[in-house]
């Protein structure tokens, strides 16, 4: 008998297949701290959550027998996928069954932002009949800048359509052609903050994502515009948007999620005028629980029983001959994959990987997971693992071609991973495993290299002249950036040229910005590969 554990309020119309099934039992246990969680856990096989139970490494350790976790829902930032990972812990979530509903709720918060509601509310239930504070503004020729396009966003722009507005919209995977199809204008961040009268975000919190509406974002930002936040907290500067509001520049925020939830009592938007707030309600609604729940329960069931499964967000189990073979390249192909995307500036359309030498004699599906997982992970966060990078990349019309060439040229194995945008811009990285001396970056588009992909390199672009790389060590070494390694790849003397430098910490973004202000020297970039 399979014992499932409950450990968040999901709806028990949508567990009821678990409830029925005769090898299953299910005990509902909610609001457990994480200690009453561990005293428990280990005589579970399965545990169902939403974000409000913290899926931590020490649960997992303790949850000797547990074989999947299920979220009800779609973030998994509450559950510790490399724990789960490490563990052999299955994740899976409910990616679809609460897009509507969110979508919904952010309606209601543009809708309740531009008409004051919540304000005027209070204030007639308190007795006054105030007609003269709520005077508010139409959606209708307004426009609606939409950061981050994938199911929430793409819903909302949708129905934005139908309110009149105009919209303009921005994702890294989002191309011309995607974005005409939905009536939307393909914007950069920079156009939708200087041109939006109202902004939402549907971006989950990733390094890239954390606080890109912040400072320098509110002082160039279009005067009285509205923001909501449905997404994750975080993506917005919060005290910074406190300021901007009382500034003047921004009119109104509605925040359904916080950067700490629940937010501290004397947080700066409880209490603001201008600023409308829900406990974390976007996918609060009767039908998007029971859809949630019912997708998970289905799943937690097929791993229960060992039968194929869909929306793990973590990885699955190789076999072991493919593994022992393999395995060694998964840490190279990621990083290869991260790299061409970090140095791609357009939306990505199509992933071409290259396996040569003895690579292209076996099945490379895994390591191709591994390189789409790090060429995706880049915009679309930690959701992204060897299982479903395949189907995202598809979901976002990201063509992947693989080819194999049975040789290379002085190497026993390469991989070349190339992305191409819609733009024509075509970027290549190519790596190998030295036997003895491990992982190498060895080309980078047209340039030779011979880099170790470590945490922090720095990739700067300059013409070949005598003193550049004098003048970037000293630059570096003046703000305490150690060098580790240095490569410089020219194809002509006095032409184009490339330098890798392996730095031992992240480069400040002001050090980023004087380096590009060298003489000869092009564009410096950090490119982190962890
Ligand atoms: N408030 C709630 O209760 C609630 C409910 C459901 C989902 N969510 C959250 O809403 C967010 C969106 O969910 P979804 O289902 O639409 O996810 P999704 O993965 O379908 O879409 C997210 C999109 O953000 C894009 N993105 C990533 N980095 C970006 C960047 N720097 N700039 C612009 N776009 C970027 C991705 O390319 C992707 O298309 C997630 O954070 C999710 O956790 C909140
Ligand atoms: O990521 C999600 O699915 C939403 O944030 C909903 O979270 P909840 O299930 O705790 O309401």
């Amino acid at each position: 008998m399979y014992k499932v554990l409950v450990s968040d309020p999901i709806s028990d119309m949508g567990i009821q297949q678990l409830m029925d099934a005769s090898d299953v039992t299910v005990d509902k246990n909610t609001g457990l701290t994480e200690d009453e969680l561990v005293a428990i856990i280990g005589e579970y096989d399965a545990l169902l959550v939403r974000s409000q139970t913290k899926v931590t490494e020490r649960i997992m350790s303790a949850g000797t027998r547990l074989k999947v976790i299920g979220r009800a829902g779609v973030g998994v930032d509450n559950i510790d996928l490399e724990a789960a990972t490490q563990r052999g812990i299955i994740v899976i979530n409910a990616p679809d069954g609460n897009t509507i509903t969110t979508c919904e709720h952010t309606f209601a918060m543009m809708m309740a932002l531009a008409r004051h509601i919540p304000q005027a509310y209070a204030k007639t239930i308190g007795g006054t009949w105030d007609r003269k504070s709520f005077l508010g503004v139409e959606l209708r020729n307004k426009t609606l800048g939409v950061l981050g396009m994938g199911r929430i966003g793409s819903e909302v722009a949708k129905r934005a359509k139908a309110f009149g507005m105009n919209i303009l919209g921005y994702d890294p995977f989002l191309t011309e052609d995607r974005a005409a199809k939905q009536g939307v204008k393909l914007a950069s961040v920079d156009e939708i903050i200087r041109n939006a009268d109202f902004m939402t975000v549907h971006t989950p919190l990733t390094p890239e994502t954390r606080h890109m509406i912040s400072k320098p974002q509110f002082e160039v930002m279009k005067k009285g515009m509205r923001i909501i936040n449905c997404a994750r907290g975080g993506v917005i500067d919060e005290l910074a948007l406190v300021k901007a509001i009382d500034e003047g520049i921004v009119a109104g925020a509605a925040f359904d999620v916080f950067e700490a939830e629940p937010p501290a009592q004397d947080h700066p938007f409880l209490n603001h005028p201008k600023i409308i707030v829900t406990p974390h309600l976007g996918a609060s609604t009767v039908e998007a629980q029971e859809n949630v729940a019912i997708d998970v329960s289905e799943q937690v069931l097929h791993i229960l029983r060992d039968e194929p499964f869909k929306n793990a967000v973590n990885m699955p189990p190789v076999a072991p001959s493919v593994m022992n073979k393999l395995q060694p390249y998964f840490g190279l192909g990621e990083k290869l994959g991260s790299f061409a995307a970090q140095i791609t500036t357009q939306a990505v359309r199509e992933i071409h990987v290259e396996y040569a030498g003895d690579l292209s004699e076996d099945d490379t599906q895994p390591l191709t997971r591994y390189i789409l997982k790090g060429v995706l992970r880049r915009h679309l966060g930690s959701d992204v693992n060897i299982v479903n990078s395949m189907h995202l990349a598809k979901s976002r019309d990201v063509g992947f071609v693989v080819t194999k060439a049975p040789a290379t040229k002085g190497f026993t194995n390469l991989i070349s991973v190339t992305l191409k945008t819609q733009d024509g811009e075509e970027r290549r990285v190519a790596g190998t495993l030295l036997t003895g001396y491990g992982e190498r970056v060895v080309r980078l588009d047209q340039f030779p290299v011979d880099v170790a992909p470590d945490a922090y390199q720095l990739l700067i672009s300059h013409n070949d002249k005598p003193g550049i790389i004098g003048r970037v060590g000293t630059l570096l070494g003046q703000n305490d950036v150690n060098i580790a390694s240095m490569q410089v790849g020219r194809k002509v003397i006095g032409g184009e040229a490339i330098m890798i430098l392996t730095v031992d910490k992240a480069v400040p973004k002001n050090v980023l910005i004087e380096l590009a202000g060298l003489p000869d020297l092009n564009t410096a970039q950090e490119i982190v590969l962890e």
